[in-house]
This record gives structure tokens, sequence and C-alpha cells, in this order.
């Protein structure tokens, strides 16, 4: 074993070498003492995939939060079986979910089946059961599976423990489990719908019986909606036809009571916190709990016409327990705009009763409260519902019921009746739940809209990730992120713009930091609750992630990102330009960027020349414009298979391949690396297929994509 100039453990030591061969543990020890962060630094790289030892030094274990009743479903039993006896339910609807919208499905499923089909139903989160237990389900009952496939082909963090009991188990019988299946993924991932797949392969190895085929929803299409629904379309005629269900009036009744109560102090209620209390225990294996973290630093990268592109530098002096690992993702919490959290509150007519605290209670015992409680109307709209996004054909029909007028309700009906008809309107509208509202009714507040109804239908407010583009060896406790603000015009009506909420909630700030305001003059409170965040902060965690640099500095690299795909790439290229400061072998690197026009959008230009400086000739960046006058459009992939050749040496010379940016890019970067491939070694299509098989299962070939 190499010496080490740190005063590391000898367990930790002896630890580590199980790991890491001792030359990439030597770059790291070396990183580490110059980096300023002792020994923890070392476990990068290969430990990440094992159990780790060192964890609690990166990461801080979630905490729980006291009080409020949310998540007391983990108090409970873990019997799925033992629940649905207790609380006489007939159907389980279990969803597997990363950012939503499978949850959400489950919700609005297992209230419909309630509301039109007569069947008590429940909803369960699949992390909350032992997957076990699923074999007791009796006979009379159903159990549907809604769940969504992340990563490359993987299970969301909430159904890792069902996934590896289903892939492994054996010895199982499931022949008493009638079920169903809807998936959730997008076709440019290469392994798309995989969880879902995998899901029935193993209840069907397993005996059980499916009541329908397996149904997926494609993201790529931006169908997934108008997918669930006619699924379920199909599985209410089941219901009708083999099952003999009756179908009633779809009235809605609610599952919890969303109710004022004077008596409640505000100093007792939540104000917007986040929810650790319900995020931690799920996330807990790859995150952080959420934190308030200060934005010591921001700037434009660049402005043009509709487009910012800022970089964020957050400082986490303040939390000593907390760290992050290059390549790790940062997902800030944001909060809604101000003009749609007064629309909604004025058109509900409660402004006037926005601080009024407001309890939650289930109204049964099956349903899970995850907004947490006691709260206030305010609070919900701006920190707890995501009220931005675009208002589903589902429930502008449920609308219908509790229109303040009846020519609101024909309106809605009309609207919510024509599949074709509504996706025309939400392209030309993305009409959000307080614009339909308005148009359905401007002169009325809809005061017969009940909290509860909106409570249970709107999908909660998720976090959104960001690769961070710092290494931590080089700034380990100031991790950056780099996030293009996103507005887009409306296909049919340019002039109306879609702003993104978090990235133009990170934009208020950074303006705000300038003394300026939103350049679309859109307003937040920045300061959040309780003035939590006064000064710039925001609430966020990190994230762990599979993406990270071989443990060997001298291994070559070959990279490729577009756009904002540049940021872990601005990582990576640091690090190794401090290995190299220190005397360190570093390989030869090639990093393809790609961006519009290099005088609109090339992001870290000065930075990576500086880089380049340092790095010689081990370095070598190609660059693809798709937007440069004068010139045709080229894109990353065009540019990695001009280089092919190379890219194939490095790989043969051991090296890593990592791509970033969107999935549509990275499935066009592997199908060019492929050709190559075929070209260089006159492989078949099976041949290529095996060895990208392979080489993703090394870790030597790395995406960190999105839709
Ligand atoms: C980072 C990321 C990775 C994804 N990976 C896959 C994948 O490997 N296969 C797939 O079919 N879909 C993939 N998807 C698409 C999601 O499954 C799809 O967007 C789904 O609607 C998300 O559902 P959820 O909100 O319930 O998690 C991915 C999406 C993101 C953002």
């Amino acid at each position: 074993m190499a010496t080490f100039p740190l005063n590391i453990p000898p367990e930790l030591l002896q630890e580590l070498s199980k790991y890491t061969t001792p030359t990439g543990l030597a770059d790291y020890a070396a990183l580490a003492l110059l980096g300023g962060i002792g020994a923890t630094y070392l476990s990068k790289g290969r430990l990440w995939d094992k159990p780790d030892p060192l964890h609690h030094l990166w990461y801080e274990q979630p905490q729980l939060k006291n009080g409020g009743q949310a998540g007391s479903a983990n108090k409970e039993t873990r019997n799925i079986a033992q629940k649905l006896e207790e609380t006489r339910k007939n159907i389980v609807v279990f969803w597997g979910s990363q950012s939503g919208t499978a949850e959400g499905f489950a919700h609005r499923l297992a209230r419909e089946i309630s509301i039109r089909w007569g069947q008590e139903a429940m909803t369960a989160d699949l992390s909350d059961y032992d997957p076990i237990t699923i074999s007791e389900i009796p006979n009379a009952k159903l159990a549907i599976f809604i769940v969504s496939t992340y990563g490359e082909g993987d299970p969301s963090d909430n159904t890792a423990e069902f996934w590896g009991w289903i892939s492994k188990a054996t010895d199982v019988s499931l022949a008493n489990l009638r079920y169903a299946a809807f998936g959730l993924g997008n076709t440019n991932y290469k392994f798309y719908n995989r969880v879902v797949d995998v899901i029935v392969e193993g209840l069907d190895k397993f005996g059980a019986q499916t009541l329908l085929p397996v149904a997926k929803a494609n993201d790529a299409e931006g169908a997934t909606e108008e997918d669930f629904m006619s699924w379920k379309d199909d599985l209410f005629t089941v219901f009708k036809d083999k099952l003999g269900f009756q179908e009633a009036e779809a009235k809605y009744i609610p599952s919890l009571k969303v109710e004022e109560d004077e008596s409640l102090e505000p100093i007792d209620l939540h104000h917007g916190e986040p929810n650790n209390r319900v995020e931690a225990p799920k996330a807990a294996a790859q995150s952080s709990a959420i934190r308030t973290l200060s934005i010591s630093d921001s700037r434009e990268l660049f402005t043009s016409s509709n487009r910012h592109c800022l970089h964020m530098d957050i400082d986490l002096t303040s939390q000593p327990e907390l760290g992050y690992k290059t390549g790790d993702h940062l997902a800030i919490w944001p909060g809604n705009p101000d003009i749609e959290v007064e629309r909604l509150l004025d058109i509900l007519g409660v402004s006037s009763r926005r601080d009024i605290p407001l309890g939650i209670t289930a109204l049964d015992s099956a349903t899970k409260i995850t907004i947490p409680t006691p709260t206030s109307s305010i609070a919900i709209f701006r920190y707890y519902l995501e009220i931005c996004a675009p208002v589903n054909r589902d429930t502008v029909r449920d609308l219908a019921q509790f229109a303040p007028t009846p020519e609101a309700k024909t309106y809605l009906l009309a609207l919510g009746q024509d599949k074709d008809a509504y996706g025309r309107f939400i392209s030309q509208t993305h009409i959000n739940l307080g614009r339909l509202l308005q148009l359905a009714c401007p002169d009325k507040p809809w005061n017969n809209l009940p909290l509860s109804y909106l409570v249970e239908t709107l999908p909660h407010i998720r976090p959104r990730f960001y690769s961070i583009s710092s290494s931590s060896v080089v700034s380990p406790r100031k991790p950056s992120i780099t996030a293009i603000v996103s507005t887009t015009p409306l296909a049919e009506n340019p002039n109306e713009l879609i702003h993104g909420v978090t990235s133009n909630y990170l934009l208020a700030i950074s303006q705000q930091a300038r003394s300026q305001s939103h350049p679309s003059e859109i307003t937040y409170r920045l300061n959040g609750p309780g003035d939590a965040l006064q000064g710039g902060k925001v609430f966020a965690h990190i994230r762990r992630s599979k993406f990270k640099l071989p443990a060997l500095g001298k291994t070559p690299l070959v990279m490729v990102g577009a756009g904002t795909g540049l940021a872990p790439f601005r990582a990576f290229l640091s690090e190794r330009c401090q290995l190299l400061k220190i005397g360190k072998e570093v390989g030869e690197m090639i990093l393809f960027f790609g961006c519009r026009d290099p005088n609109e959008d090339y992001i870290y230009r000065e930075e990576l020349e500086e880089m380049q400086a340092v790095l010689g000739d081990r370095l070598r960046i190609v660059t693809a414009f798709s937007r440069l006058e004068g010139t045709p459009r080229r894109y990353v992939q065009d540019r990695v298979a001009e280089f092919g050749e190379d890219v194939i040496r490095v790989i043969d010379e051991g090296g890593n391949i990592y791509v970033c940016g969107r999935a549509g890019m990275a499935r066009e970067v592997e199908k060019v690396v492929g050709q190559s491939m075929k070209g260089a070694k006159g492989w078949s299509d099976d041949e290529v297929n095996g060895w990208s098989k392979t080489i993703k299962k090394k870790n030597k070939w790395q995406e960190d994509v999105w839709g």
C-alpha cells in the first residue's frame, strides 16, 4: 500500500484499500491534502457503489422534523395485505415516482376508482411496504402498479427496495395476486420503461394474474397524460366488463379535511419550509436533508433575447456536516411566482384569509398527508403545490362540478371532452389552474372549489436538479451550479412566454443581488417563509450521482456536453488541472462541446481556455455550433463522428466516456460511437450492443442526461 501524507485513521485506510488502487488513491490523497478536505475525498469513484463506510463524512443523515402529521404511514404496518384489511380497502395503487408524475397519477386513479366505481381504493408509496407482503394480498383484491423509469433504466428512489426484491427473489408465489401495471418513460432514453417491464416480468414469473396488458407512457411524445388516460379507460372497461363493477356519477368525495382553525398560533404553522419529514426518508440513501443554503455569488454567463444562463456559487460553510462530490447534483426547492399565487387566492375567494391557520386531516387511515400541517393557504399555494403546470383533461372535467355558474360548467365539460381539441388548446395556452378558472368564470369567485380537492389533485412542488459544475477538491465548500433560465415562447403564440418555475426563481434571486428586477418583471417572495431565505438563500439539498471521474488521474477521458451539459466537465477539468499542478500524471482528454453560436452561448469559454493552457496537449476541445451564421449546423454528435478514430483509440486505451445533456443527444452520440466501432473493428450490431452494455456496466461509459 502507498504511504499517505494525511492523518488518516488506520481503520479507514484499511477500508479504503479494499476499493481503490494504490496509485489512484495516492492521486486523490494528494489532492485531498491540497483541497484541504482531508481523507473524505478518498471515498470518491469506486467506493460509490459499495456500502459506503464513509457515508457519514459526506452526507448528513436526513433529520426528521418534529411536529406535523406528514409521513405518519412510516410508523404503521409494512404489510400491505394487513393495511388493506385494516382499512377495508379492495384496491391498492402502488406508485414509484421520482419527479411526482406517477405519484400524481396514482392519487387520481385511486380517487376515481373510489368515486366512479364505488370501490374502496388506497394509494401506497412502494417504499412504505415490505415487498414480499404483496404475496399475502387476497385474490378478491387488486394491486395496481404505476412506476416510472429513471437514471439509465433505473427505478425511482422509492422503488429501489421493491425493484431489488422482484429482480432477485426466488421461491415466491404470487398466484393470488391480480394486478394491472402502467409505466412512465421516454423513448429518448436507451432503457425505455425498463422498470415496469422488469416488475411485470417478475410478477408474471411468480404466477400473478394480469387484468390487462401492461401499458406505457412516452414522455418523448409529450403524451404521458393522454397515455395515462387511455390506459385508465382500458382499465375501467375491464372493471365493467370483466369484474362487473357498477359505474356511478363521478362526484368528488374528499379523503382529506382542510379546515380553518383560528385557535392555532402562527408560530405553530408550516409557512412553506420544505417537507423534510416526507422527502428525507424516501431519498435517504441518495440525498442529504433539505437545508437553507446561501448563494454567495451569482453571475450571468450569457444573456440573449429570451435566454439567460446563470452561474451560482452556493456556500456550505454554515452547514459543516454537508458535503458533495464532483459530479453530484444540487436540488433547488423553488417558490411559485407572486402573480400565480395571487391569482389563485383571488379566484378562490380566500385572499383575505390567506394567513388563517389551516389544519389538514386524513378522513381515513389509508390516506397519507404529504403537506406539513398546520399550514395556511398562502403557504400551500406558494410553496407546496405545483400551481404553474398545465391542467390535465381529467381535472378540467372534474372542476365542472364546482363551477360557480352553469355557463362555466358547460364550458369546462365541453373543453375536457375531446382529447385532440384539448391537446391543441394546451399547446396554444399552456394554461394553469388559476388561469383556467379565470377563463371559465372571470366574474365570480370559485367558492365551492374545496381546498381539499386542490391539495389532493395538484402535484406537489418538486425540486429541480442541477449538475454541480465545480470540483469538490478545488472548491469543497462552494458547489456551483449552471442554470439555463427557461423561457419558452408558446408554439402558436410566440408573444406569450412559458417561464420555467425554478430557473426563473433563481434568476430573480440573482437579479435581486444586483438590485435589479426580473427581466419579465416576475416577482417572488424571495425572503422565504418567516424570512428564512433573507439575503439570497435557497432551500436545497445535495443528491448523489454515479457520474464520477475515474480514480486514476492518468485515465484518458472523452467528454461530450451540449449547453449546460458542460457543467460537470468544468468540474472534471478543474480537478484534473489541480492534479497536474501537484505533479500528478494526467491522461489525454477530448472535450466535445456544443452550443448555438460562439458569440452567444459559449459558456465558460475563458475558463476553458485557461484550463487548456494549463493542460496543454493533454486536452483537446472540439466545438460544434448549431446556429453560426454562414456555417452548416453542427451538433456534438457530428463532431464525435468526425473524431471517431480518436474516440475509439481513447476508449481502447482504457479511457472513460462521459455524456451530459439532453437524452436525445446522448442517444445520437451512442449511435455514432457504435458506428465508428463497427467501422474500425468490423463488428455487427449485436457486438456493438454487447460492448456498450459491458462498458456501461463497468462505469466506463457514464451519462448525466435529462428529458
Ligand atoms: C434524468 C432522467 C432520466 C430518465 N431516464 C429514463 C430511462 O432510463 N428510461 C425511460 O424510459 N425514461 C426515463 N426518463 C423519463 C421519465 O421516466 C419520465 O419523464 C416520467 O414521466 C417521470 O415520471 P415521475 O415524475 O413519476 O418520476 C428519465 C427522465 C429523467 C428526467
